[in-house]
């Protein structure tokens, strides 16, 4: 299937938040909502299956896994275990694809972490574009430019042969490297924004679908991938995804969104019968 870049459809936006306030009159009439502000949010079904699989109270896959190996050139030497968890939308989890030695290259940008920021809608500049937000508590660095490290390119080169996908910086994003320290957490929220962000490489971190009861658990090593847009080349309104607060330690994850302009979305073309 060939997808091209698509814009974010308003109606996205507007019926998920008609969703939300059907439910939040819904919850006024029975007069289950007790709070209002980050409590009310707290009351909402959504909010609570977050909460829930954070908690591991609920977990539910339909996942398989399968070696990819022989006959598959690349892998011949290699096999890659994949876990997949969703078929629409895809959601796959990638197992020990990512060596110490890159974790390390990753982790050393300690230093020139700062304040991770979210896509302000309301942003008409350059500099209110992104801002602060209490919905993202944890760190970031963004790469320049990944070309200028030769372990990420050769990262890169690697997700380009496993999914099909181009990585270059026309076709995706430079990695973000993002720490979340104990308490940190990502609140349920989409990728994508207006024309950008259709499918998500992320590396480690424990990721939660909460419209799909799905809870990835933080891997060291290992990559999850995502698509979030549907046939229609909409936003999938059932890829809303949080990252759990860290409980204990410091999660520390690799993003890469990939665009689908221009590109096979067949991804993973190289194993014909995954699907099937
Ligand atoms: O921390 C996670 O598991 C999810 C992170 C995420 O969704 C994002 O950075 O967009
Ligand atoms: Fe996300």
């Amino acid at each position: 299937m060939r997808i091209a870049l698509t814009t974010l459809q308003k109606d996205d936006v507007s019926i998920l938040n008609q969703n939300l306030t059907k439910e939040l009159q819904e919850m006024s009439k029975n007069k289950t909502i007790k709070f209002y502000g980050p409590e009310m949010d707290r009351n909402l079904k959504v909010y609570k299956n977050y909460e829930l699989l954070c908690r591991k109270q609920i977990m539910y896959s339909e996942g398989y896994c399968k070696y990819l190996g022989y006959p598959y050139i690349g892998f011949y030497y290699r096999p890659i275990k994949i876990e997949f968890i969703n078929k629409s939308p895809r959601i796959l989890v990638i197992h020990d694809i990512i060596n110490m030695d890159i974790i390390s290259h990753f982790t050393a940008k300690s230093l020139q972490l700062s304040r991770s920021k979210v896509f302000n809608l309301k942003g008409s500049t350059i500099n209110d574009s992104h801002v602060q937000s209490e919905h993202r508590t944890s760190s970031t660095f963004s790469y320049l430019d990944d070309i200028e490290y030769p372990l990420v390119v050769r990262l890169n080169a690697f997700l380009e042969r496993l999914t099909g996908l181009r990585m270059n910086n026309k076709q995706a994003e430079n990695f973000q490297i993002v720490n979340y320290g104990i308490g940190g957490e990502y609140k349920p929220h989409y990728d994508w924004v207006e024309d950008r962000y259709l499918s998500d490489v992320e590396v480690g971190g424990s990721t939660v679908f909460p419209h799909l009861n799905i809870a990835v658990p933080p891997k060291k090593g290992s990559a999850l991938f995502f698509t979030n847009l549907d046939e229609n080349e909409h936003g999938d309104s059932l890829t809303l995804h949080a990252g759990c607060p860290v409980f204990f330690g410091s999660k520390w994850i690799a993003n890469k969104w990939v665009h689908t302009k221009d590109q096979d979305m067949n991804f993973l073309q190289t194993v014909p019968s995954m699907w099937t």
